[in-house]
């Protein structure tokens, strides 16, 4: 899912990203042999804190049936006359906790792989001018239509130098204007997926956007909304009988390198392992059961962040920042084992059932706005 951001300069922040880099799977595909880190010495080490990024092996991207629930139909795909449409949209109409009931009373019946397309929600949200543009005069170039249509009135000079207006209109899953608060940026993005996080699926929410654009005014209070919501499920019947845990771990990318922002910054290393699956070697996730404390840890993990100061923003966050909330099916250990197997075990103990990435990127910005950035910043 993109929740993407405009400023009212009419830029759409489409700007490429150019830092900090991000390491991809191919960088780590000519790296060292994995055997290593599976040894015994490293899983003592390390066994909790490893975590994959991008891959499970018993989760799969939102598969396009499971997704068409929560979603309603997207813009760009041409309509089908299916005689259950209808179904499908009010059925996805009906809010979070009746999606919750349909996840209980559906577990996931299919293993079919069959449809293993990832669906992406693009959900553009406009915010108001800030300070800066209003004083100086600045004007408001989006005009949000509907529920998914927007124009930008982008101001140009002719060769003549006579001033003129591009209109530009765009159609987006879903536009909120500016408006909307943050709680329904969450019931519009982050709840409907919240019951298939628990149905072997992983799924990422991340905001893309110019400095100061407002992702992270954005993305912040999602995390623990969410929390709030699988920690409410957690305790459904269905899922405490069969011991399901959250657990939270929250890291940063920052000039290529990774830091777990809940572990006072300490440096982790990235590996592939034998399956070709992305993963953090030493990141520390906690198991947090009550949202209070899931709220001291992005509180921690925030005050860690990378930020530094833009002309476009006073605090702008100079790093990618991922905060993961991960589901696992816990399997009881016998209490006879010895203490050191059962550390050892651990992570063979516990089987990641779905998982949610909140990523906060660093912003990009033009040419203009990096003119005052501090030494840090740059
Ligand atoms: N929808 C909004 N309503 C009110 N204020 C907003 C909104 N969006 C952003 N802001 C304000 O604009 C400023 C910049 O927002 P924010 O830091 O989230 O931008 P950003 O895109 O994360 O920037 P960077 O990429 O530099 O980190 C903040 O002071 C924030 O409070």
């Amino acid at each position: 899912m993109l929740l993407r951001s405009l400023n009212f300069n009419g830029e759409s922040a489409s700007a490429p990203i150019s830092e900090p880099y991000t390491p991809t799977t191919q960088s780590f595909s000519g790296g060292p042999p994995i055997d290593g880190f599976y040894s015994p010495e490293l899983r003592g080490e390390f066994g909790a804190g490893l975590l994959d990024l991008h891959a499970m092996d018993d989760s799969e991207l939102l598969s396009e049936n499971v997704a068409s629930e929560p979603f309603e139909a997207s813009p760009f795909v041409p309509k089908e006359t299916d005689d259950d449409e209808d179904d499908i949209i009010s059925r996805s109409q009906q809010g979070l906790s009746e999606n919750y009931g349909g996840a209980i009373t559906r577990e996931k019946e299919s293993n079919t792989k069959e449809s293993n397309v990832g669906k992406i929600k693009v959900v553009v949200r406009k915010r108001p001018l800030n300070r800066k543009e209003i004083s100086r005069k600045e004007d408001d170039v989006i005009d949000v239509h509907n529920s998914q249509f927007l124009t930008v009135h982008e101001p140009k000079l002719k060769v003549d130098l006579t001033a003129y207006v591009d209109k530009h209109e765009f159609c987006f899953d879903a536009v909120l204007d500016e408006a909307v608060t943050n709680d329904e940026v969450y019931r519009e993005t982050v709840e409907p997926i919240i019951p298939i996080i628990f149905q072997r699926t992983k799924a990422t929410c991340f905001a893309y956007g110019q400095t100061g654009s407002g992702k992270t005014y954005t993305m912040q209070p999602l995390p623990l909304r969410a929390a709030q919501d699988m920690v409410h499920l957690l305790h459904q019947p269905v899922y405490l009988s069969q011991n399901f845990k959250l657990w939270l771990s929250y890291f940063e990318i920052y000039g290529g390198k990774l830091y777990d922002l809940l572990s006072e910054r300490r440096p982790l290393c990235i590996r592939e392992d034998g399956k070709k699956q992305v993963c953090i070697v030493g990141l520390q996730e906690f198991e947090v059961s009550d949202v209070r404390i899931v709220k001291e840890y992005i509180e921690r993990g925030n005050a860690s962040r990378s930020t530094g100061s833009t002309g476009a923003n006073e605090e702008s966050s100079r790093s990618h920042a991922i905060l993961q909330l991960a589901v696992k099916k816990h399997i009881p250990v016998t209490e006879t084992r010895r203490q050191r197997d059962r550390e050892a075990n651990e992570a063979k103990n516990t089987k990641l059932v779905g998982k949610l990435s909140f990523i906060d990127l660093a912003g990009s910005e033009r040419g203009a706005d990096t003119t005052d950035n501090d030494k840090q910043t740059r």
